[in-house]
């Protein structure tokens, strides 16, 4: 026989109410410190009766928040499904979208290599006193994941390892770059930072470089990246320093995004001209964030630094700004401060540089961003027009482009001119043609122009009178 539904009714009710009463009972009689204790010693007797393991992931370690915990956190919210019933939602500045996070008391269950893995996000509040003896309560989180005993080994050593790396890749995916630059809204005559959406669509993929070089500069940068243990256990400051010089429209300011892009850092676009002293670019410098790319654009003419000793003086001012209060940062004890920092300089004359700034060592990487070759003009060719693989007009265009000296942003406004392939190469072949006529005409120029050099500074022969040569024979009259 089964109870009818009014008895039912009435045993649950009653069940429910003794279960309120004593939950009441034991939150009023008992203190919470000794509550907290016989709830986990009664969990520590349930543990051992079963064959599931338990990992608490608490929100701070002391004092310093608890990484896992926050990388838990990220990529929990990534796994939600349709059983998970409450959510928080937030967006911050800097990020492109919404991003998730499961609220207290919330469960999900995820699954790695076979393994199931089941989530819980847990709040408490615990009662903190003051110096004072005044009290407040603070909610205390932590995330709780349960697990098969022997999936022990699989989740220490690779699923929480997981955790951490996706997280990392979340939320770096969710960055909105940035650029900063030096803005004119300065309080006492200060400059401050002021940043903006960095969109520029220049990638490692569209910049047209040698495969050779581009290969080598992508490489160097992961290097840096892996070897972070590498430059503490050296004794280096984590940081890596370029050069890229070479003639303007090469793609120096492409390749300071691409890098950014692929990075996924801040750039902070430093103009020399704006400050008038060391201490003022320390200031500037020591607020530049972790993660991000220093450039100091056009170094050869943005400030005349040849000078170390006496400094950039202004008028009327006493404050210096000297090449080695830069130097001090590039690579001197100031550069200490921060982690993950790269710094780029930029130049269309590297002769003109101070040898203070080319000494083996400061800057890492020396890059020369040369003319358009083929192998950069295929990328364009591929970015502009659409053209993967070969094309009628290459072979001259290849033999053009030895004899000349176009730059990458030369070519590229070539290829915009038309939108039909055919078109547009043609167009670029003429132009080629017409650009070496001018560089031939141009060369015999500038080499005529050597000769008469050479000419004026060669000593001129004076024709004086001869004088009677008693050497020479007598003339017989
Ligand atoms: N190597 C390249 N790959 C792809 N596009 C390029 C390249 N070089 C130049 N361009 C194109 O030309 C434009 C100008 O190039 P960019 O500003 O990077 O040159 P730059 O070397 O920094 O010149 P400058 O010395 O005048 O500062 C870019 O916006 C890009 O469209
Ligand atoms: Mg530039």
């Amino acid at each position: 026989m089964f109870p009818s539904a009014t008895s039912a009714f009435t045993t649950y009710a009653s069940i429910s109410a003794s279960l309120m009463l004593f939950r009441s009972i034991f939150n009023d009689l008992i203190p919470y410190p000794l509550r907290r204790h016989l709830l986990s010693a009664l969990s520590y007797l349930f543990s051992f009766c079963s064959d599931k393991q338990t990992i608490l992931v608490e929100q701070s370690d002391g004092i310093e928040p608890n990484h896992v915990f926050n990388a838990s956190e990220v990529y929990l919210g990534t796994k939600i499904s349709p059983q998970t019933k409450r959510l928080k939602v937030s967006k911050r500045l800097k990020d492109k979208g919404l991003s998730f996070r499961l609220d207290k008391g919330q469960r999900v269950t995820d699954f790695f290599q076979g393994v199931e893995l089941k989530w819980r996000h847990v709040c408490y509040e615990v009662e903190k006193r003051g110096h004072r003896g005044d009290s407040n309560v603070v909610e205390r989180r932590y995330f709780e994941l349960r697990f098969k005993n022997k999936c022990r080994d699989v989740v220490l050593n690779s699923y929480l390892p997981f955790v951490l790396k996706s997280a990392e890749l979340i939320e770096s995916e969710a960055r909105v770059l940035k650029i900063h630059t030096l803005g004119n809204s300065h309080y006492a005559s200060k400059f401050k930072w002021e940043s903006i959406k960095l969109e520029h669509p220049s990638t490692f993929e569209t910049l047209a470089l040698d495969l050779e070089l581009k290969n080598m500069i992508v490489e160097d940068l992961n290097r840096f990246l892996r070897r972070k243990e590498f430059y503490r256990k050296v004794g280096r400051s984590w940081k890596r320093g370029y050069l890229l010089y070479g003639p303007p429209g090469t793609g120096k300011s492409s390749l300071v995004a691409a890098m950014a892009n692929y990075l996924k850092f801040d750039i902070y676009d430093l103009q020399l001209e704006n400050i008038k002293s060391d201490s003022e670019l320390r200031k500037l410098l020591l607020d530049i964030a972790n993660k991000s790319i220093l450039v100091i654009e056009d170094i050869d003419c943005s400030v005349n630094l040849h000078d170390r000793t006496r400094g950039h003086k202004r008028s009327g001012q006493d404050k210096q700004f000297t090449l080695s209060g830069l130097l001090n940062f590039i690579d001197g004890l100031w550069s200490s401060c921060g982690d993950e920092r790269i710094v780029v300089l930029t130049t269309n004359r590297k002769d003109r540089l101070d040898p203070a700034l080319l000494r083996p060592g400061r800057m890492d990487l020396h890059i020369n961003m040369s003319y358009c070759t083929m192998q950069a003009f295929r990328v364009l060719a591929s970015n502009y027009l659409g053209i993967e693989g070969d094309h009628r007009l290459f072979g001259d265009i290849k033999e053009l482009l030895e004899g000349t000296k176009v730059s990458p942003a030369q070519v590229a406004e070539e290829l915009m001119k038309n939108e039909d392939a055919d078109v547009a190469l043609e167009g670029f072949v003429s132009f080629l043609k017409q650009k070496k006529m001018e560089d031939d005409e141009l060369e015999k120029v500038e080499a005529l122009k050597k000769l008469e050099i050479k000419e004026s500074r060669e000593p001129k022969m004076e024709h004086k009178p001869l004088k009677k040569d008693h050497t020479l024979p007598q003339m017989v009259e």
